[in-house]
């Protein structure tokens, strides 16, 4: 007798067919549908992943989108000044009453240094910063390193700049301007889009003046170019939660501001063209003061 076969029963042949055809479409249908799902989950864990990071990088203040311009290039101000909280770094320095600020902010101005006086240094210090600087796309050139060689020109010039700036900053934050002495270092800046080669060129960085050079009370910048014209990128922005403020170089403008914390700021990275501007800042203390550069 042939052994007895376990197992399901069979089935007869016309159902088996008509139920492999029905298993075979199920499947068809099944897997665009899984296939549906898993694009699906995908998109969503997508979105999902943007959003949060989106939340994060706004709410670490970190947004570069969110900045208001408190200076376009093309507009000639006669004055604009922002007053802001002074912080607490001047505390742990000695004081000096009718100096150290007590009312602190920045201004820009476009009408104290005229375009044609800006023009001159620049060309000055394209002379000067042609002579050596960076290979990293920042080069800077000490006033009083006393490499520089300069003429009776430049000397008169640098002495008429630094007077007018110095009676504006006065103007502006209420302080006598015999009791501001021009500081260490004054130089001016040369920026393009090289690539940085060393941490010296990373000129991009947010910094406050009075912790990278000490003596600081009182910054200012004249800038000799023109955004958008000479360079691209390279904007001053001072960073504040939620919406940073812009300055747009422009040649002849100068921008001041109170050195401390209350003014942390970064320059946007240079992305073509070439950006000059000069740096003045001015201390309380007259031990840190300096003379103007001389003929050498
Ligand atoms: O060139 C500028 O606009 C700013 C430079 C600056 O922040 C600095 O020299 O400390
Ligand atoms: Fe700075």
């Amino acid at each position: 007798m042939a052994p007895q076969r376990r197992g399901p029963p069979r089935v007869p042949e016309g159902n088996s067919a008509a139920e492999r055809r029905h298993a075979n479409s199920t499947k068809k249908d099944r897997l665009p549908q899984e296939a549906q799902r898993t694009w699906l989950r995908i998109v969503a864990l997508g979105v999902s992943l943007a959003l949060v990071t989106f939340l994060l990088w706004s709410s670490a203040g970190i947004d570069d989108d969110v900045a208001e311009v408190v200076a376009h290039r093309g507009e000639v101000l006669e004055g604009r000044f922002i007053e802001v909280p002074c912080s607490e770094d001047y505390d742990g320095h000695r004081r000096f009453e009718g100096c150290t600020p007590r009312k602190c902010g920045r201004g820009v101005t476009d009408i104290v240094i005229t375009r044609e006086e800006a023009e001159q240094i620049r060309r000055i210090a394209e002379k000067g910063l042609s002579l050596g600087g960076s290979d990293g796309g920042a080069s800077i050139l000490d006033l009083h390193s006393g490499a520089l060689s300069v003429g009776k020109h430049f000397v008169n010039l640098y002495r008429d700049i630094r007077q007018k700036v110095q009676l504006t900053i006065a103007e502006a934050f209420g302080i006598r301007a015999s009791l501001l002495y021009l500081t260490k270092p004054t130089f001016f800046s040369r920026i393009n889009s090289t690539e940085a080669q060393t941490a010296h060129d990373e000129y991009w960085h947010a910094h406050v003046d009075k912790v990278t050079y000490g003596s600081f009370d009182y910054t200012s910048l004249l800038y000799l170019s023109d955004y958008l014209e000479d360079f691209g990128g390279g904007r001053f922005v001072f960073m504040e939660e939620g919406s940073n403020k812009t300055v747009e170089p422009r040649a002849g403008r100068v921008s001041f501001f109170t050195s401390g914390s209350e003014n942390l700021h970064r320059v946007e990275k240079v992305l073509w063209g070439t950006r000059y501007a000069i740096t003045i800042a001015f201390t309380c203390n007259p031990d840190h003061g300096i003379e103007d550069p001389v003929l050498t």
